[in-house]
């Protein structure tokens, strides 16, 4: 089943400054929104609060649900959201398979029904045989599509992009942020991603909100 990603009244402050300020937003399966500003303005504020990593330092107001189910005070790892960083590394020490199988959902259960699923995560990703590959052996087109099947494959509900894009160059940055809408919209998820970058908001081809000035 696939479910739309939705904020209600969603206020977040910290100290007297408002950084967001009653914003409501559907987003649905397989769209990409994309929230804008610059540095300081509360993008990577506003992943934390969907999230549910939020700093106990800002006040929050406001809904988030995936579906019809109310996530807003569930603990991170009960509401079924993924996010993508833009520093998100790969264990060294681990294979790329060890890696992926890190990321699996709890509930494939026996080795081999999370080999299979590490498998198929390869295939998707084009990386067939990769398994047994020291990630350091890996190109960074390969690495950054690593790191989406890893987060992929705890089957999450929703994805959210802060700034997963902005370390690579332009041809790779192109290949990579289509290979992330590819696989949102065939598996039906609902992205909000963040980012500085006007091209990465016109790609996504969705709204496209702006957050206010630090
Ligand atoms: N724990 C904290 N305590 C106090 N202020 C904080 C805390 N974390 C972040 N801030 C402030 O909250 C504001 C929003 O930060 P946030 O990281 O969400 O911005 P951003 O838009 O993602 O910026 P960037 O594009 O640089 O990543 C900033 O002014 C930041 O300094």
């Amino acid at each position: 089943m696939t479910n739309a990603l939705t904020l209600r009244s969603v206020t977040i402050s910290i100290g007297d400054r408002r950084l967001v300020s009653n914003l409501d937003l559907d987003v649905e399966p397989g769209a990409v929104a994309s929230v804008m500003g610059p540095s300081g303005s509360g993008k990577s504020t506003l992943i934390s609060f969907i999230g549910g990593h939020l700093d106990p330092a800002f006040n929050a107001t406001g809904k988030v649900l995936i579906g019809a189910r109310d996530v807003t005070n569930l603990p991170p790892e009960r509401r079924d959201v993924g996010i993508l960083f833009q520093d998100d590394l790969l264990f060294p020490h681990l294979s790329v398979g060890a890696n992926l199988a890190f990321g699996l959902a709890r509930s494939v259960m026996g080795r081999d029904a999370r080999l299979a699923r590490v498998t198929e995560a390869l295939v998707e990703a084009d990386l067939s045989g990769f398994e047994d590959r020291d990630p350091a052996t890996l190109s960074g087109g390969q690495r950054a599509r690593v790191t989406l099947m890893r987060t992929l494959l705890a089957a999450p509900k929703a994805l959210l992009l802060d700034e997963p894009f902005s370390k690579l160059d332009s041809d790779l940055r192109r290949d990579f942020r289509r290979f992330v809408f590819d696989r949102a919209v065939a598996k039906r998820l609902p992205v909000l991603l963040v980012t500085h970058d006007s091209t990465d908001a016109e790609a996504a081809n969705g709204q496209i909100l702006h957050l206010g000035r630090a």
